[in-house]
């Protein structure tokens, strides 16, 4: 049994729903189907999901909202009409979104997660309907009937334990189910959403909970690119690469694929394919536990980068020896809340590196309570920091791999303002101004895939 995932820009126009559902008929092991919103039709439009986040923002703040409602329904419109469907549905979706609104108005948390979800909801209940009036069994599920049970986190979502057992049962239908990805159901019985992108992991807690042997994520390029393809032009596309791997590339700003949808596949090793619905026929990348390293063509698999950070810089005489000085530092980013990512340091400094977002607005309140529990010799802040992280499993064999990055970034002026090996050998990662972070990654491409032989020991 496969799991098949179609992200918003294969599901944005009853066109795009068409090819889609090509492709979920012409397999018999696609008994299980995840749809995201309507997406982006061209370059300028409007994903619906945005439409709903802008709904959402009106009513919070007393507006007039009936434009946004209409432009939200006119997506579905559009869809059903080209569909020649019978136009009822739009009236249920419309109703459905007013009783939402009335719903939770004095609850704006819960309101964002409910709306956000209808996104997806509706598409989905839309295409199963399609998909059945043509003649293939299909029905629809809502993550609830489905199984799908998460943490009361709005718009943070994570999958609970438990939910894979009743998870498993849907491999008992005989039609083909279409589920609605990006939320679950709290155990209150609340709407919950995963992050945004989060349709991925829908996809891939129902590949985990069915023991899929393949997880298909369908998206508009034929499988992940070895860089940006807007930063690169014409980026070559990466056959196979591991878990580990994908993860730290998607971290740092791969967003064909959600870094957190990687863990409910890897221990149950369930493989994934990024292919094309516009393209079905290409092979894709597949994404794997393992690879075999002996014959690579490339060092790296590729290279990413990501803007949006700040780092709080510490320097003290003697840090070395002070016993709790890290955690003392610490335990004040923990009292504030705040998530850090990198802790590169020396003997004598220390650097945190957390996303921007986390510390927004605390800055001065984190700096004092720094100065007054840890007493340092030199406190700096710096923003608008980019990390960039070059990936590949053939690292861990090959020599100057650090030396070619380097050298490659400093030919082109672009200033270090720190660098972090991975114990695990398969990344290198630099902290560089934002201002470079294109230039970084077109450097390193070049560097790597345009001319670089490889240098196996
Ligand atoms: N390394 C990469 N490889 C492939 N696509 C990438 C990469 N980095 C960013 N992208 C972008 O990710 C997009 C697909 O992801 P997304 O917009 O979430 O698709 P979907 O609508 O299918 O969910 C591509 O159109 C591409 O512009
Ligand atoms: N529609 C949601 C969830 C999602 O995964 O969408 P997409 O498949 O278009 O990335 C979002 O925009 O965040």
């Amino acid at each position: 049994m496969k799991v098949s995932k179609f992200g918003g820009s294969s599901v944005a126009s009853s066109k795009q729903i068409k090819k889609v559902l090509n492709i979920i008929n012409s397999d018999d092991e696609r008994k299980i189907v995840v749809v995201s919103a309507p997406g982006k039709r061209y370059k300028d439009d409007i994903k619906t999901t945005d439409l709903l986040i802008r709904l959402y923002d009106k009513v919070i703040n007393g507006l007039d909202y009936t434009n946004k409602l209409r432009q939200i329904i006119g997506r579905y419109e559009e869809i059903v009409s080209d569909l020649n469907m019978d136009d009822q549905i739009l009236i249920q979706l419309k109703d459905k979104l007013l009783h939402l609104i009335e719903f939770y108005r004095h609850k704006p948390e819960r309101l964002l997660d409910a709306l956000k979800s209808c996104g997806e909801d509706f598409n989905a209940q839309i295409i199963a309907q399609y998909n059945n009036d043509l003649g293939f069994p299909t029905r629809y599920l809502s993550p609830k009937d489905a199984g799908i049970f998460v943490t009361d986190e709005p718009g943070n979502a994570m999958i609970l334990e438990e939910s894979y057992e009743q998870i498993n049962k849907l491999k008992n239908y005989k039609e083909t189910l279409v589920i609605p990805g990006f939320f679950g159901f709290s155990h209150q019985g609340d709407i919950v959403t995963f992050p945004r992108g989060g349709s991925d992991i829908t996809g891939a807690i129902l590949a985990r909970g069915v023991k899929a042997k393949l997880y298909e994520n369908f998206t508009d390029v034929s499988g992940i690119y070895r860089a940006n393809p807007s930063v690169v032009s014409q980026p070559e596309v990466i056959p196979e690469i591991t878990y580990r791997e994908m993860r730290e590339l998607s971290y740092a700003g791969f967003g064909v694929f959600h870094d957190e949808a990687l863990e409910p596949l890897y221990k149950d090793r369930i493989p994934v394919v990024i292919k094309n619905t516009n393209k079905p026929d290409d092979k894709g990348t597949f994404i794997v536990s393992e690879r075999d390293i002996s014959h690579l063509t490339h060092i790296i698999s590729g290279v990413s980068c990501d803007k949006g950070f700040t780092s709080i810089n510490i320097k003290k005489y003697l840090m070395n020896r002070e016993i709790g000085f890290t955690r003392k530092v610490l335990s004040i980013l923990e009292e504030e809340n705040i998530s850090i990512e990198h802790i590169p340091s020396g003997i004598d400094n220390l650097s945190i590196i957390m996303r921007s977002n986390q510390i927004r607005g605390k800055e001065n309140r984190v700096l004092k309570q720094i100065r007054k529990h840890a007493q340092v010799d030199e406190l700096t802040i710096e923003t608008n920091l980019a990390i960039l992280m070059i990936v590949g499993e053939g690292m861990n064999n090959s020599i100057g791999t650090a030396a070619t990055a380097t050298h490659a970034l400093s030919k082109n002026q672009i200033n270090l303002n720190m660098i972090n090996q991975g114990s695990s050998e398969i990344s290198m990662m630099f902290g560089i101004d934002e201002a470079y972070s294109d230039l970084a990654v077109q450097v390193i491409y070049d560097e790597y895939f345009n001319k670089k032989p490889l240098e196996i020991v």
